[in-house]
């Protein structure tokens, strides 16, 4: 699908791409709409296109990134603002976001508005701020990410929650997933070097953001803005350590349960002898063992304030 709205005089030079994944979050396309209606209303060239597979809206970003007088807009949830940011890695075009997605936990982070015309004005606006993504690499390549990657017990569950449970229960399909996965998941300890030191955890949690599973927070020092993770790791691991994390999640206290270890650092690497899974902004992202570095550039966003 692409469309512009061609003949009308922009009010500015500038144009915006809005790459929208339609299988994201509940499918709330009519946010989409009325953000796109403001932004035409006010004379914004759009282009829009809607991604076919996974992996598209790399490909669609990358054409763009060069331009510095293009706005790329990510229309989905982390995943697809993962993959937009990794098609303008080395670019000099902007990321805007139009939060669509289960969680939206960068939106959160950024403190974007929720609502279409709040949307409208921060891309139409001058306002940006750096956003330093982490790339993950494995066997399977690399894999850069905007607001965290797990290693444990909460990747099994992303592994295993369905698109259509998270279609139809939102964030709670996660609780459900939790709950049935906790009996099945082995919970081995994750063998780690944290800047070359060695490490042992139940779980962890290599953050750039600060927040966690939506607006809740996890990593107080955490800087989206530079180079550099905050590492938490879980040092109790097993089903009653995993009820309790889930309880302290949505009050804030995740990042201070017992045995939670907070750390910065600028190379994580995952060992182990076998693999455990992966997750980076709430997608499945392989196995250990993997090495976490910064990308190499930072990426510029738009921001309401
Ligand atoms: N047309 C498509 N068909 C299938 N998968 C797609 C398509 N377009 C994008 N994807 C994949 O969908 C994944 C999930 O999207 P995204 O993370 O944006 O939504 P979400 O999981 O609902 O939101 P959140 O991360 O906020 O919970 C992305 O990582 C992307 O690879």
């Amino acid at each position: 699908m692409i469309f512009t709205n061609g003949g009308e005089r922009p009010c500015d030079d500038r144009s915006m791409l809005v790459i929208y994944n339609p299988t994201a979050g509940r499918r709330r396309v009519s946010r989409l709409w009325t953000v796109l209606d403001v932004l035409v209303a006010h004379g914004v060239r759009l282009e829009v296109v809607e991604t076919r597979h996974a992996g598209h809206a790399a490909e669609l970003a990358r054409e763009a990134a060069h331009d510095p007088d293009r706005l790329v807009v990510a229309a989905g949830g982390d995943g697809t603002i993962a993959e937009v940011a990794a098609g303008l890695q080395g670019g000099r075009a902007r990321l805007g976001i139009i939060p669509l997605g289960t969680a939206n936990v960068l939106a959160h982070e950024l403190g974007l508005p929720m609502g279409a015309v709040g949307l409208a004005a921060t891309l139409a606006s001058e306002r940006q701020r750096p956003l330093w993504p982490g790339i993950a690499t494995s066997a399977a390549g690399d894999r850069l990410f905007v607001q965290m990657l797990g290693i444990g017990f909460d990747a099994h569950v992303v592994h295993h929650v369905s698109r259509m449970a998270k279609r139809a229960l939102g964030k709670g399909a996660y609780v459900a997933q939790t709950l049935r996965e906790l009996p099945r998941y082995g919970f081995e300890p994750i063998q780690l070097l944290i800047d070359g030191e060695a490490a042992e955890a139940g779980s962890v949690i290599v953050a750039k953001g600060s927040l966690y599973g939506g607006p809740y927070l996890l990593a107080p020092d955490a800087r989206p803005d530079a180079p550099g993770f905050s590492v938490i790791l879980f040092e109790q691991a097993g089903i009653g350590p995993a009820l309790v994390a889930g309880a302290a999640l949505p009050l804030n206290r995740l990042g201070r349960v017992p045995g939670a270890v907070h750390r910065r650092a600028s190379e994580i690497v995952v060992r182990g002898t076998h693999a455990l899974p992966a997750q980076a902004d709430g997608d499945p992202a392989g196995t250990t063992p993997l090495r976490i570095t910064d990308a190499g550039s930072p990426i510029s966003v738009m921001v309401a304030r």
